[in-house]
């Protein structure tokens, strides 16, 4: 980040969230910020590179164990994954995609692959003995770990034991308490956690001495299960399907930075994510720009429900709707928004200077259901989806 544009700020009953400093012009590039992890989305995985995250490639290569798991746009990616992550991960992604077999969705997969890829990273950065702040910052992300309903806790807690396998299995080679606890840091999330029937699978699967140090290793997987489900940022595209239908999630990760920007339902920021290589921006990069003016001492927010607004039918209810928005951020995030937009709006009085401003953002093309982003040249902005310059 930027840190002379930009200043997180901390008051006590508000949390963190984030001012600016100088002032912004709508199309204006404020952040630019790289993921932590990024995985492509297990339904497109033979058309995004599973390593740089490039997208419709002409020639695939197949991982070295051909393990049909992870696909790649050069033999140079497939070898930079290997030694980066895949050396771990290939021979255990089987059991991840079991997941589908025991009746859970791509979604799910989707998840957990994202959390084992935290994992594979929180490995490399202790057995490198970096000091990682990304990792910390991960890890301070809000997991709201006690209020998920006891059907999504079931969900959580069978991906949480099946990553703990892998933890155990194919990243912490010394099976020690010591070795097994600080492979995640503490945590007072943890009390919030109850892992059902642990014994029996612990004498089941794990089978070691070492089950203290496994019960609180599991409970902390679990609060990463949780800070992926509130925290992950998902990245979409009409790469895949062209500007007339609706864009496609491709790829899924963690950005730190983004933990420390408040949603709004009126938002100044929104995001894209980079799918080519262009000036200062590298694939799997997440741009943050103005989508209005932003004067010194505004608060930056985005809108944690740009994903929905991008399903069909969803846009609408989503800009007009506000009892649809709070219930959507309630059931999802967990918070009562109390964001400008919501406090000066009643059922019957929606605010239509942000319909305004949706307005100006979206493509004027007709068919087209793309939106207005910064364009390379940095003046005008250019159609996300048909590259229709403004
Ligand atoms: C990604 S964090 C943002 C930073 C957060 N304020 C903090 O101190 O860590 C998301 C959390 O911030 C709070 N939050 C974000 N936007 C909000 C809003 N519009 N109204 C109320 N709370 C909000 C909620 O507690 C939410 O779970």
């Amino acid at each position: 980040m930027d840190s002379n544009k930009f200043e997180i700020i901390f008051k006590e009953g508000r949390g963190r969230y984030m001012i600016a400093n100088e002032e912004l012009s709508q199309g204006d590039i404020a952040f630019v910020w790289k993921p932590y992890v990024l995985v492509p989305y297990v339904t497109y995985k033979d058309q995004v590179c599973a390593n740089c995250i490039l997208i419709s490639m002409k020639a695939k290569h197949e991982c070295r164990n051909n393990c049909h798991r992870a696909y790649y746009c050069s033999r140079y990616c497939e070898e930079q994954h290997w030694n980066e992550y895949h050396q771990y991960e290939c021979s255990f992604l089987e059991k991840i995609f079991q997941l589908e077999r025991l009746g859970y969705n791509d979604e799910v997969v989707n998840y957990a692959r994202l959390v084992m890829r935290i994992l594979t990273r929180r490995f490399k950065d202790l057995s490198q003995k970096s000091k990682c702040m990304s990792f910390d910052e991960v890890w301070l992300s809000s997991s709201h770990a006690d209020k998920f309903s006891k059907e999504k806790a079931k969900e959580f807690e069978c991906i949480a034991k099946l990553l703990t396998e892998y933890v155990l299995t194919k990243l912490v080679y010394e099976k020690s308490n010591d070795s097994i606890e600080v492979f995640l840091p503490d945590s007072e999330d943890t009390k919030k956690v109850h892992i059902d029937d642990f014994d029996q699978w612990f004498d089941d699967r794990i089978q070691s001495n070492e089950r203290n140090a496994t019960k609180v290793l599991l409970e902390k997987v679990f609060i990463l299960v949780c800070i992926e489900e509130v925290n992950a940022l998902f990245h979409i595209t009409f790469k895949l399907d062209g500007y007339s239908a609706p864009p496609q999630t491709y790829a899924m990760g963690i950005y730190p930075s983004a933990a420390f920007v408040n949603h709004s339902c009126s938002p100044n920021l929104a995001r894209f994510p980079v799918q080519d290589d262009r000036n200062d921006f590298h694939v799997g990069d997440v741009v943050y720009f103005a989508t209005r003016s932003i004067k010194p001492g505004d608060e930056v927010c985005y809108s944690y429900l740009e994903r929905d607004a991008t399903l069909p039918g969803n846009r609408q209810e989503m800009i007009q709707c506000q009892l649809k928005r709070k219930e959507k951020l309630k059931e999802e995030f967990f918070f009562d928004c109390d964001c400008v937009r919501c406090q000066n709006e009643s059922n019957e009085n929606s605010d239509s200077s942000y319909e305004t401003l949706i307005e100006q953002l979206k493509c004027k093309r007709s068919e087209c259901k793309g939106w207005f982003i910064p364009a390379l040249n940095g003046k005008q902005m250019m159609c996300e989806a048909c590259q229709m310059l403004r």
